[in-house]
């Protein structure tokens, strides 16, 4: 791994990246410039195919740029071996299917590899995080059970287990929300907010709900065409002006009483 020369940095820094499947294929991300700073919980948000997915797959070196930049901690994320990469950022996956007769324990346990030594046993730390991770996400009880017997939410739920079993600063999630019921998409998001404040870890989630982003996350990364549309505050990003021309549809937005944060109404003018 080589170090650059400028002093350490805690931030995930993208400079100028821009990303196509293939040579001859348009620009799926053009001219990404944003910061990450330690401390935050991001929601990134924007309407399907804006990029979100494709942005967070170049954020895990699943794919390389095609110009500019991802440095982490002042490294180039593609001068990282794999291993360290996997203690420094964890990934959530949108809806993955578990199509093995793992047992969840062990699939959250899959998250301590990148600290264990090959075919070595799990030590007492490695039980007690993963044990951590696994009531945290709602998952302790069904923790023998095999995962392609799982309901949706519950894999979902698993795969959130593995990734802060993982224990790196950086967590990234995929639509974390998205098959759970209400009960478990709030206690999912209270469950990062709680990473965030006694674990001090850095939180970047992609997001369809708004109200959900508007509630959990205070930096919000707002995507259209494969394009920063805007990014900052979340309430200076969530305004009706921006959310109409990223949306192309009407916001109400109200004072959430229960939580002194916005609320945001879709609506059409028909
Ligand atoms: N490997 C690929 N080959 C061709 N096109 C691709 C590839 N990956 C992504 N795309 C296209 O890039 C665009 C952005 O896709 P991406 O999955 O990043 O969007 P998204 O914002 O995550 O969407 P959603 O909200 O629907 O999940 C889409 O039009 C998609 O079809």
């Amino acid at each position: 791994m080589r170090e650059s020369k400028n002093s350490y940095k805690s931030q995930i820094t993208v400079n100028e990246l821009s990303w196509k499947p293939t040579k001859d294929h348009k620009n799926i991300l053009e001219k990404i410039n944003i910061t990450f700073d330690k401390g935050n919980i991001y929601g990134i948000i924007g309407p399907n195919g804006s990029g979100k997915t494709s942005f967070i797959k170049n954020l895990l070196h699943f794919v390389e740029p095609d110009k500019g930049n991802i440095m982490i901690e002042d490294v180039n994320l593609l001068d990282y071996r794999r291993k360290d990469l996997a203690k420094k950022i964890a990934l959530v996956p949108q809806n993955t299917t578990m199509d093995s007769s793992f047992l969840v324990y062990d699939v959250v346990m899959m998250g301590r590899v990148p600290y264990q030594k090959r075919f070595a046993e799990a030590s007492q730390s490695d039980i007690d995080i993963v044990t951590e991770a696994m009531i945290l996400t709602d998952c302790y009880s069904f923790k023998d059970k095999e995962v392609d017997m799982l309901s949706g939410g519950e894999a979902q739920r698993v795969l959130t287990a593995r990734a802060i079993a993982q224990d790196t600063e950086w967590l990234i999630l995929d639509e974390p929300t998205a098959s759970l019921d209400v009960k478990h998409q709030i206690e999912l998001m209270e469950s990062l907010v709680k990473l965030k404040k006694h674990k001090n870890k850095t939180i970047i989630t992609v997001l369809h709900d708004i109200n959900i982003a508007a509630t959990y996350c205070n930096q919000i990364i707002m995507m259209k065409d494969g394009k920063v549309h805007s990014h900052g505050k979340t309430e200076e990003v969530l305004t009706k002006d921006k959310l109409r021309e990223v949306y192309e549809i009407n916001f109400e937005i109200l004072d959430n009483m229960k939580n002194g944060k916005k609320y945001y109404i879709p609506y059409t003018c028909d």
